[in-house]
């Protein structure tokens, strides 16, 4: 979606990173109008939250699946197809040229989008080196994303450290959805590359991904709000 078209409050994407179908839907239940954009990645997916995907799109919520696929490329199209119908605005893949192009193609024809996950925002350049990468991570992200790009894929998944160079690359036809979100004061945990709210959106994000500081503060739906705060404050 063009980056104007987006309503603020769609830009902050919850990750229910909850051990279970019925904490998610209490987390659900609390956070109320606050979220519009829900997260179910590997805790939550392998507990019953495909499920839990389809019924949230069929009552109006927007939800990504983090499924961050990778394998050969007819097992990645075959998964896509078997995800394309729970109703889902985003599905994420690794960003490898096989991968992108075969779930680019599977999900044709279906309102589900692609995010290729670039360099994992728990990673920095040494990571990337005991990877057996000689790339830094800003040259590998942007190499990425020009092959995500040339292959179709919807959008991109980056550390916000990256978003301003990323936008001069894939310009507003690429969505840019950012982990690695830390309001002022909150625990990194294991994120490498960080920025608070307010400044990966003046960097250019479309979509904040937020767990941890939402989904374990003592009230998060006054944490989601304080987000929406600071994102509104940063787009005005
Ligand atoms: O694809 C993702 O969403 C993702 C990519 C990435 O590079 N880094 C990253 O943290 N994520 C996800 O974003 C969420 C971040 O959670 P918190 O660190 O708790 O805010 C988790 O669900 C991660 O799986």
């Amino acid at each position: 979606m063009h980056p104007a078209k987006i309503a603020p409050r769609d830009r902050l994407i919850a990750a229910l990173d909850l051990p279970s179908v019925a904490s998610a839907e209490a987390m659900i239940d609390r956070l109320g109008d606050s979220v519009t954009f829900y997260k179910i990645g590997y805790q939550l997916g392998y507990a019953g939250g495909l499920t839990l995907a389809k019924q949230l799109a069929g009552s109006g919520k927007k939800v990504f699946l983090d499924l961050k696929l990778h394998d050969i490329g007819n097992t990645v199209a075959r998964g896509v197809e078997s995800v394309a119908g729970l109703g889902a605005t985003f599905l994420t893949v690794h960003a490898y040229p096989q991968t992108m192009k075969a779930a680019v193609e599977a999900r044709a024809g279906s309102t589900l989008k692609i995010l290729a996950v670039t360099v994992l925002t728990s990673y920095d350049d040494n990571d990337l080196q005991a990877a057996g990468y000689r790339l830094s991570v800003s040259d590998l992200v942007e190499a990425r994303a020009r092959q995500a790009q040339a292959l179709g894929v919807d959008g991109l998944v980056s550390s916000p450290e990256e978003a301003a160079a990323l936008r001069k690359i894939v310009g507003v036809q690429m969505n840019l959805v950012t982990p690695g979100i830390r309001p002022a004061g909150s625990a990194t945990g294991d994120q490498k590359r960080i920025m608070t709210p307010a400044r990966a959106i003046a960097a250019g994000a479309d979509y904040l991904v937020v767990g941890r500081p939402v989904m374990e503060a003592a009230d998060p739906k006054a944490a989601a709000e304080a987000i929406h705060a600071e994102i509104a404050e940063a787009l005005a």
